[in-house]
């Protein structure tokens, strides 16, 4: 039997609306203004702050925002114009928005790495102008004859268009003809403006005047990596760890540690992260729940980087060596899992720079050196790096250390508290390793006010921690959705990690396996990237008093957990990570943030958003639609109506199309107006894919 495959084009874009290229031609301009023929405000993707530039990731379905406007009621048209790292040139014909606040907007799918250049094009579109009136008065027998020859006229001057192709100008030549022809009747006439063919080319090859080109800007465009993936969080020590006879516990290694990638691969997870897999302190060393006496056999915080063993070079020996690392490494590449290693710029006591490089701390009055802190957290078994006594000679530091882990494969960094850190030194890096290695990834772990957050984000981390975590509730999660699909997806790529070592939220310990389920459920679909620290598939709820994260932490412990044991028992959340994991790889639309729109219930508690991806965005050329509507009330069920703007995805409102529920298998017939129940304690959330449509 004969098959079709639908082939892409080897382009470095895809496109909802791209033109045949023309050349850009500013018809009008002048040099004793600042504001163009027709003004254009408002271009995005854009960032707040001059000198650095928007990013996007591979793939990214892009939308290329600009609000543009004219005098009076002539109509207008907007071009964005694209030139690909490549220097490849492509157009692209932005659509009004019809919002009355004169936006426009295509979106395109830069697919090739590296710096874009774009602007936009704006250009009275004379044909629409024509067509809208003379519709109007042709039909209404009002100045038909002056319509009929103004339309003439604007024919005759695209016939003289020499890029317009011959059948085209053929066409248009007899359309004037007739036009003119007074024995050509006014209703005849009126179906030559309404002629979709004429129209047609008039969309792909506009008559334009007032031509008015915007200014050129960059976007960096970053691998797909630095925007879209499922992050998994162990501690390799723990993993393989054995309890001995005699009570103590063995750690776990690289080689114990790789037996557990299999389990991590099939949930479906991208990522790993490992924090810190180097030498700890012995003096300051912490105990046990965070006490500041340990017990022999106590491993310390792994963040306490530093001992006669080595430094931010050197691995754990309990761990094993380099080579097992790397061995590590290949197993989880072999696994499709990458390795994200921990970045922590701070030394315990026994470091061997705290010797070497005293000048790299604050030596306070007494002789002393100072602890860290993240106010209102403590670490007293750290010094901080001050970044202003020996800056090159840090800089050369980090960047060796930066360097010795991407030559062991690593390309992703998950930087501990960089926002205790200058952010010159961060844009610093991050350009001197980008210009090395385009492909590292940086994520920044700055739980911190907005602005120090976001101007990380703009200085070029790739990713960032958000405050996903603490926010719950509808209201909370609207906000937070909403401004994260917008206002800051120029710039910052959040990833919604479910929980931490440091953080167990109220919402999880006292929610209930519904929380867990819930949260999984939001964070797996809104994000393009999110996270899970291991322990949530265990429903690891119980915090240590009077703080946010779990009891006898693992950052201070080894931790044995019985996955297998746990999954057998039917009390492991892992069966629904990887139906969620696999999920998100089946639809595009959820491998994507910019996308994320907000719908409506009539109950506080139900969040509904949807996720629409068109087909020519899309590898195989099939639309991906997909609507989340969750409970966050992990204690009650709930029913109420839900309310789409189906338009968003090309159906009328008003008309039904089925769904099917990825989580379930259930499907049903639905229209803008739906009615859902959702009951916390069976399944919190329904993933609906939208079928087949256009
Ligand atoms: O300050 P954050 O809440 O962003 O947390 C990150 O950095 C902390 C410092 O590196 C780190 O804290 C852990 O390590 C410290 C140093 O060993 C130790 O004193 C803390 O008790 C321990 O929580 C935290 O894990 C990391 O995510």
């Amino acid at each position: 039997m004969a098959t079709t495959t639908r082939t892409r084009p080897s382009k470095a874009w895809r496109s909802t609306a791209e033109l045949p290229l023309r050349p850009a031609v500013a018809w009008q301009s002048h040099a004793d203004t600042t504001v163009g023929r027709i003004p254009m405000t408002l271009p995005r993707p854009s960032v707040p702050d001059p000198g650095f530039r928007p990013s996007a990731f591979a793939g990214e379905a892009v939308p290329f925002r600009v609000t543009a406007f004219r005098e009076g009621h002539d109509l207008i048209g907007v071009h964005l114009r694209l030139f690909s790292p490549a220097g490849e040139e492509s157009l692209h014909r932005l659509s009004s928005l019809d919002d009355g606040l004169d936006r426009w907007c295509v979106l395109v799918s830069p697919t090739a790495q590296g710096t874009w250049r774009f602007r936009f094009e704006a250009f009275g579109d004379d044909f629409a102008t024509w067509e809208h009136a003379a519709d109007l008065k042709i039909a209404a027998g009002v100045d038909a004859a002056l319509m009929r020859e103004s339309g003439a006229l604007l024919f005759l001057r695209a016939v003289a268009e020499k890029s317009r192709p011959i059948a085209e100008r053929r066409r248009l030549e007899a359309a004037a003809a007739r036009l003119r022809d007074s024995a050509v009747s006014d209703l005849a006439a009126l179906e030559i403006v309404r002629d979709p063919d004429i129209a047609a080319g008039f969309a792909a090859r506009p008559l334009q005047s007032l031509v008015t080109i915007g200014e050129t800007f960059d976007l960096l465009v970053e691998r797909e990596r630095a925007g879209v993936g499922a992050w998994y969080e162990f501690f390799p020590r723990s993993e393989g760890a054995t309890r001995l006879k005699d009570g103590t516990v063995r750690s776990g290694t690289f080689r114990t540690a790789a037996t557990r990638l299999p389990a991590v691969a099939a949930m479906g997870f991208d990522v790993l992260y490992l924090p810190p897999i180097h030498p700890i302190g012995e003096r300051n060393r912490k105990g046990r729940n965070n006490t500041l006496e340990s017990r022999p056999g106590d491993p310390g915080s792994p963040w306490a980087i530093g001992s006669a063993a080595g430094g931010h070079d050197t691995v754990h020996p309990d761990l094993g060596t380099l080579d097992d690392f790397r061995a590590f490494v290949t197993t989880a590449a072999a696994h499709g899992l990458e390795i994200a290693l921990d970045l922590a710029l701070q030394a315990a006591p026994d470091h061997p720079w705290v010797t070497e490089h005293p000048e790299w701390f604050t030596t306070l009055p007494d002789g002393s050196i100072a602890y860290a802190e993240n106010p209102p957290k403590k670490y007293q078994d750290i010094y901080p790096i001050n970044f202003d006594n020996d800056p090159e000679g840090i800089r050369t530091e980090v960047l060796r250390i930066v360097r010795h882990w991407m030559a062991q494969g690593v390309k992703i960094f998950r930087v501990d508290n960089p926002h205790t850190k200058p952010l010159q030194f961060w844009e610093w890096l991050i350009a001197t390793v980008a210009d090395e290695d385009p492909d590292v990834v940086f994520l920044a772990e700055a739980f911190t006010r907005p602005a120090p957050m976001q101007r990380l984000a703009i200085a070029g981390f790739q990713q960032s921690y958000s405050y996903f975590t603490w926010r719950n509730t509808k209201v909370e999660l609207e906000e937070f959705l909403g401004e994260i699909s917008d206002e800051t997806s120029d710039f910052m790529r959040p990833n919604l990690f479910v929980n931490t070592p440091d953080i167990l939220t109220e919402y999880l310990q006292y929610g209930g396996r519904p929380a867990y389920r819930v949260r999984a459920a939001i964070a797996a679909t809104a994000g393009a990237s999110y996270g899970v620290y291991a322990g949530y598939e265990l429903y690891e709820n119980v915090a240590r008093p009077g703080s946010e994260e779990n009891i006898d932490n693992e950052k201070y412990e080894y931790k044995l957990r019985d996955w297998a044991a746990a999954e057998a028992a039917g009390d492991s959340l892992a069966p629904f990570l990887t139906r969620l994991n696999e999920i998100r790889r089946a639809h595009p639309a959820l491998r994507q943030l910019r996308n994320l729109r907000l719908h409506w219930s009539d109950d506080d508690a139900i969040l509904v958003y949807a996720k629409h991806l068109p087909g020519a965005l899309t590898a195989d050329g099939k639309a991906d639609t997909i609507i989340v509507v969750a409970n966050v009330d992990p204690h009650s069920a709930r029913q109420t109506m839900v309310h789409l703007d189906t338009r968003q995805w090309g159906v009328t409102p008003g008309d039904p199309f089925d769904v099917v529920d990825l989580v379930t298998g259930a499907e049903w017939t639905w229209t803008d107006h739906n009615f859902v129940r959702l009951d916390a304690f069976n399944e919190p959330a329904h993933i609906l894919h939208v079928k087949e449509h256009s």
